[in-house]
């Protein structure tokens, strides 16, 4: 028997609460490693916190495409492991594999067939990457922007994307200089974080969304207004961004993270003001979801691969250590603690 660690749903934060690391329990349960045919024991080496996740925790997820996390149950999310036995002709033992609904425990039996393989190569050596910038976060950036941005080089586009130092902000906003727009202007939580966006990754400004007033800062960084917008937040930060939107514009509704915390449905309704701007200016504002693009992800992820391996883009990530901190690292990603992918290392 194998000495098992887990994390399941102890409590729900409520429709309109904050979650907090205590939702959580970890638990240590005995498992039998025995393997029928086509499964794999595999052990877990990173875990993904994201902000879908909120809405996995109340009992209607408000998406037809998200389960809700059950009471006294293990989580799941996205995650990373090694195969280390294997009743799977596709897998061998040491084979790293992947999947959406990875159990948030340090060891599973799991059906092969499931799993899909991580070429480490692909990654650059860097298996997290697998969750991020070569994962679903980056394929979320890349094909918002590509399938919904409308960029085209050498047309002086400006594009502003919110949540900017995230995940799927940070990658957004490389690939929105990589395809050609000529100002790339990010939208963050702190001072720091603006900073990294310029220094490291290269947007022309960072502004702070908690330090003075927006859209004064974005007037004097978009001074030919703006074209288009990455949002991956919503609520009063985006009202401010689509009334500086120029006739013709574009917003690729990435997310809502600003409003995961209220009851409300998904993607929230807009205030009569912003939906007036929107119709005026002939805004298209269409809903973005990675999963509708699932045959394009190996072509994404090559790209992104290359992106990386060649630098042109830069991985931001902040890891935690441990499946302890497992409650921790999401509460934490959910209220701006993290910088690039938010991942928690189970083991090594
Ligand atoms: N459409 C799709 O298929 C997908 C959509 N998404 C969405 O993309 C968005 C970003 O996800 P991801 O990159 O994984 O997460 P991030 O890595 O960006 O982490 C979440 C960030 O959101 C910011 N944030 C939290 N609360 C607020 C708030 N009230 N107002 C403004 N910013 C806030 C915090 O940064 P800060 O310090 O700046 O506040 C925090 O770091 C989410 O909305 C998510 O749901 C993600 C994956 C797929
Ligand atoms: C309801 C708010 C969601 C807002 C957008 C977002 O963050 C979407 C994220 C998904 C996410 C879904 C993950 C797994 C689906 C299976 C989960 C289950 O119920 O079993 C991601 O992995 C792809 C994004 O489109």
């Amino acid at each position: 028997m194998l000495n098992v660690k887990r994390v399941v749903l102890r409590s729900r934060p409520g429709k309109n609460g904050h979650p907090v690391p205590e939702n959580f329990r970890v638990e240590e349960i005995r498992k039998s490693p025995e393997l029928k045919e086509g499964q794999v024991l595999v052990r877990t080496l990173y875990l993904s916190v994201d902000p879908y996740m909120r809405c996995r925790m109340n009992d209607d997820t408000g998406a037809d495409y998200l389960l809700p996390w059950r009471l006294d149950e293990c989580v799941d999310g996205g995650g990373v492991g090694i195969v280390e036995a294997s009743k799977n002709q596709a897998l061998s033992v040491g084979t790293i594999v992947t999947s959406f609904n990875w159990h948030w425990q340090t060891y599973d039996v799991m059906d092969g067939s499931l799993l899909q393989k991580v070429d480490p190569e692909m990654v650059d050596g860097h298996l997290s990457y697998a969750l991020g910038a070569v994962g679903m976060p980056g394929l979320t950036a890349f094909l918002g922007v590509r399938e919904k941005g409308h960029v085209t080089a050498g047309a002086h586009q400006t594009m502003v994307i919110s949540g900017a130092a995230g995940a799927c902000g940070s990658v957004a906003g490389q690939i929105a200089r990589l395809d050609g727009c000529e100002r790339v202007v990010g939208i963050c939580g702190s001072d720091q974080k603006c900073q990294t966006l310029v220094t490291e990754l290269g947007f022309t400004a960072g502004i702070n969304y908690r330090n003075g007033d927006i859209s004064s800062a974005l007037r004097e960084q978009c001074p030919r207004g703006i074209d288009i917008y990455f949002d991956n937040v919503g609520g009063p930060i985006s009202d401010a961004v689509i009334s500086q939107m120029n006739p013709g514009g574009h917003v690729i509704l990435c997310g809502q993270i600003s409003q995961y915390n209220k009851d409300v449905p998904y993607p929230p309704p807009l205030s009569e003001d912003t939906q007036e701007a929107l119709l005026r200016n002939n805004i298209t504002r269409e809903r973005f979801i990675v999963l509708n693009y699932m045959e394009k992800f190996e072509e994404g992820l090559m790209q992104l691969s290359h992106w990386v391996k060649m630098g042109q883009i830069k991985v931001l990530e902040t890891v935690v250590n441990g499946i302890e901190n497992m409650g921790e690292a999401f509460c934490s990603m959910m209220t701006g603690g993290n910088v690039g992918k938010q991942v928690v290392k189970i083991s090594d």
